[in-house]
């Protein structure tokens, strides 16, 4: 390399030193790709070997180990409970043994439509369970079966075929009555409350449970100790431990048109919880309500694995805690499998995917590369987790040849980390939380109410290992990255389930700028991590050195961003009209360039067809990126920084859900997709949009006025064709701030013809004010924007 200018030598090395940044980050890229892995759950070898044919679901003679599933939510409104209900029904009437499964339902709201929403599914719940066991229907979410076509349920797969329409009308009647009944909660509450009058001594309205009593968590109008931040820890047992043995229905009658005789009826047990909220404390987000579910789980049923999704996710394919078990009882690796993580599935995103919200590159390529490694990252919903490994166990493969995980959890050393806080039931629970043999604990014998309320308090933290060593990783945004990190980072490794149908589908935002939002959380927390004490360059050797590489550019890639944000602005330099002399790319320069940017397509190509995702898919992942690059990710890497100088940050907020009660059904679908909210979060990228359409009308304008050589002219248009592909990128943006408009998206090709017309003849108008006489800079851009426009990313997007 020879550069002859000195004016330009800061650029020159800002530019020499972006191009490395890229070339390293692509080759890290590739390095964990090098082993992709596809695994296929077993189901028919899993259940002839642990649940042998004949029992079923009902079988108490069944040997699969008991599972807990977390499920979160913080508001009945913002997430809407009648999706939220839908998820907690999915996991009721899911195909694993009934008494080897509990739900625990944190309400980080505190709000009794949350509580009486329950009391609501446990009712529809003995009607919709046994339903779906008799005639085998999936999905086990209500509204999602009753929506598909019935051209795409499937051949039917139960016992009873004669009965089925009958059934399922009786079924649907009964699911349009409970949904009735949910929507009133808003109304009935309330009016509840109203009847039995304010309270006189408080001066508030107290909100009155069905029984008169009042509600400990949040009150409609809230009043001291009963507002969302602020209220006693609620943990209520909706529905108990069903008991071990089958207990078949009652046969059709005029009251019950459903013939149950055949059917066993248990519904698995169901626990509501409202963590503790006090002002001044730090609740941790989800991480928080995950650590409260994971003690309070531990008291009652205390299963050696552990599911966890978000409110707006459900069980899509009722054989997915099977698939995972696959995994974990695995004799080749199982024992050393911390956590079977299952790929996020959306209902509900546009059609063409306009934000990359399926992330499929992610999905369905990066996370099979990682499969071959030491397992994928958590991404925070639908993944089955050990829960030894939770409270910070080592690997059996990394214990001394006469340890065990039971013995190193109840070891009680001084190791912080082996603080579990002062709950003498929680400590002698941990052990035994190791042996997935043993069948489900029987519901306690002595009453624990006052046990289950102190684990569930803020206090109860207080100096532990909780957030840190033990359960999900507080102080960060992304809990989910880094509490599957530290897992790994001990040696544990994980694996990747993919199940046809998907295991689970969940919402994901299609506005604009709640996706913007969303991925500012995740890129800020993922740098906030690659800075932090979890960092991939501090782990230790149990951390596979391909997996660190893979953490690394997982955390970092952010910081590409910032390079990226500078070379698409470069064309501003160019308007300023002042003198600017950058060297041309020499020949054997640019077949380089063309020679690798031809390899990356191609290696690009070879990644996607493999995968089985199609182009769109993969356009729509660049695109993504670039849209992240030019506002986003430049604003995570301030927050970093913020947090790096000791300041908060930046605030995140709760993901929108889309609101699908009430006159949802009128409303027009996707409509958020239309929706503009304009945030400063929007401000970069549009001013990146200006500065390029910008340059490339100046560029006409000039080469209009005559001002070029042929051979100029030349280069001009191959520099434009980065400009060019700079826009084609960040077209799904432009389509966003169009709002309404870019229904008729070639309106945004009359728009940018009519600018580049308008800014031409405004360049050649004032071309006589300020006469540059410089070449062009589009060569700057031509060759350092090699790396911005190829750089490939594959991670969570
Ligand atoms: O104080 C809180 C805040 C959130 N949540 C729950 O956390 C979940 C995820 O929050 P959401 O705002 O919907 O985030 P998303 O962007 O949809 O979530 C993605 O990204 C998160 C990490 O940033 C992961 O934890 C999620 O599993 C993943 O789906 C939801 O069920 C919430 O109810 C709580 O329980 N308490
Ligand atoms: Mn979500």
């Amino acid at each position: 390399m020879r550069h002859r200018d000195t004016d330009s030598v800061v650029l020159w090395w800002v530019t020499v030193f972006g191009d490395f940044w890229f070339g390293v980050s692509w080759l890290l890229n590739q390095a964990s790709k090098l082993n992709p892995i596809r695994r296929v759950p077993n189901l028919a070898l899993l259940n002839q070997r642990f649940d042998p044919p004949g029992n079923g679901s009902s079988s108490s003679s069944s040997q699969l180990p008991a599972v807990d599933v977390f499920i979160n939510t913080v508001d009945p409104v913002d997430e809407p409970v009648l999706c939220t209900m839908n998820s907690v029904l999915s996991i009721l009437a899911t195909d694993y043994p009934v008494g080897r499964h509990a739900t625990y339902f944190s309400d980080d709201g505190g709000s009794l439509v949350h509580y009486e929403a329950l009391l609501e599914v446990a009712r529809f719940a003995a009607v919709w369970a046994p339903f779906c066991r008799k005639h085998r229907v999936e999905p086990r979410a209500p509204e999602s079966y009753f929506a598909a076509k019935a051209d795409n349920a499937g051949p039917y797969a139960g016992d009873a075929p004669a009965q089925f329409v009958d059934d399922r009308r009786h079924v649907r009647r009964e699911y349009e009555e409970f949904k009735a009944r949910l929507a009133a909660l808003f109304t009935v509450i309330p009016q509840r409350s109203e009847a039995h009058g304010p309270d006189s001594a408080k001066g508030a309205t107290p909100t009155f449970m069905a029984d008169g009593t009042h509600w400990p968590g949040t009150w409609f109008e809230p009043a001291a100790n009963h507002n969302k931040g602020q209220h006693a820890a609620i943990v209520e047992v909706v529905l108990n431990h069903p008991g071990d043995e089958p207990q078949l229905g009652a046969p059709a009658s005029s009251e019950n048109p459903m013939d149950l005789s055949a059917v066993d009826v248990r519904l698995p047990m169901l626990v509501y919880i409202a963590r503790e909220k006090r002002p001044g404390y730090d609740h941790q987000k989800k991480a928080g309500a995950m650590n409260v579910q994971l003690r309070v789980s531990a008291l009652l049923s205390n299963a050696p694995f552990v599911i966890n999704f978000d409110g707006d996710h459900y069980i899509n394919n009722s054989a997915a805690f099977r698939a995972a078990m696959c995994f974990m009882l695995d004799p080749r690796h199982g024992e050393d499998t911390a956590f079977v993580q299952f790929p996020q599935r959306f209902d509900d995103v546009d059609p063409t995917d306009r934000y990359s919200n399926h992330n499929r590159v992610f999905f369905d390529a990066t996370s099979l590369g990682l499969n071959g490694i030491q397992g994928p990252s958590y991404v925070g919903t639908g993944c089955m987790f050990r829960r030894a490994a939770l409270y910070g166990a080592d690997p059996p493969r990394w214990l001394p040849p006469d340890g065990s995980v039971s013995k190193q959890l109840s070891s009680s050393d001084n190791d912080p980390c082996h603080h579990f806080g002062n709950s003498m039931p929680f400590i002698n629970s941990i052990p035994l939380a190791t042996h997935h043999e043993r069948p489900v604990s029987p519901p306690p014998a002595s009453p624990l109410d006052a046990e289950l309320a102190a684990v569930a308090t803020c206090a109860y933290e207080d100096g532990t290992g909780w957030g840190d060593c033990v359960g999900w990783v507080y102080n960060i945004a992304t809990e989910d990255v880094v509490t599957g990190f530290r897992i790994h980072r001990k040696g544990w490794r994980s694996m990747y389930c993919a199940t046809e149908p998907d295991a689970f589908r969940g919402t994901a935002p299609i506005n604009l700028t709640e996706r913007l939002y969303q991925i500012l959380r995740w890129s800020g927390g993922s740098l906030d991590m690659f800075f932090s004490r979890n960092s991939p360059l501090l782990a230790g050797r149990r951390l596979h050195p391909l997996q660190r590489v893979a953490y690394a550019n997982m955390t970092a890639y952010p910081i590409s961003a910032a390079f990226i944000f500078l070379y698409d602005l470069l064309p501003l330099m160019w308007l300023s009209g002042s003198e600017f002399y950058i060297q041309k790319p020499f020949a054997t320069y640019a077949a380089y360039m063309f020679a690798g940017i031809a390899m990356m397509e191609v290696s690009g190509m070879v990644e996607i067809t493999w995968a089985g995702i199609t182009l769109l898919d993969w356009c729509r992942n660049e695109q993504f990126f670039m849209v992240g690059a030019t506002g986003v990710y430049p604003a995570a890497v301030l927050h970093s920084l913020l947090r790096l100088v000791g300041l908060k940050g930046l605030p995140f907020k709760l993901t929108a859900k889309p609101q699908s009660s009430g006159a949802a059904a009128a409303r027009e679908r996707f409509a958020e997709v239309y929706e503009v909210q304009w945030a400063p979060l929007l401000v970069p990228t549009v001013v990146v949009i200006a500065v390029n359409v910008a340059a490339v009308g100046a560029a006409l304008g000039r080469a209009a006025a005559g001002g070029w050589s042929l051979p100029q002219l030349a280069a001009t248009a191959g520099g434009m064709l980065f400009n060019a592909w700079v826009l084609l990128l960040l077209y799904p943006f432009a389509l966003g701030i169009m709002g309404r408009w870019s229904k008729r998206p070639y309106l945004l090709f009359v728009l940018l013809v009519v600018t580049l017309a308008a800014i031409a003849s405004a360049y050649v108008a004032l071309l006589p004010v300020f006469a540059p006489r410089s070449v062009s800079p589009f060569w700057l851009g031509f060759w350092s924007r090699v790396g911005s426009s190829i750089f490939p990313t594959s991670w969570r997007i």
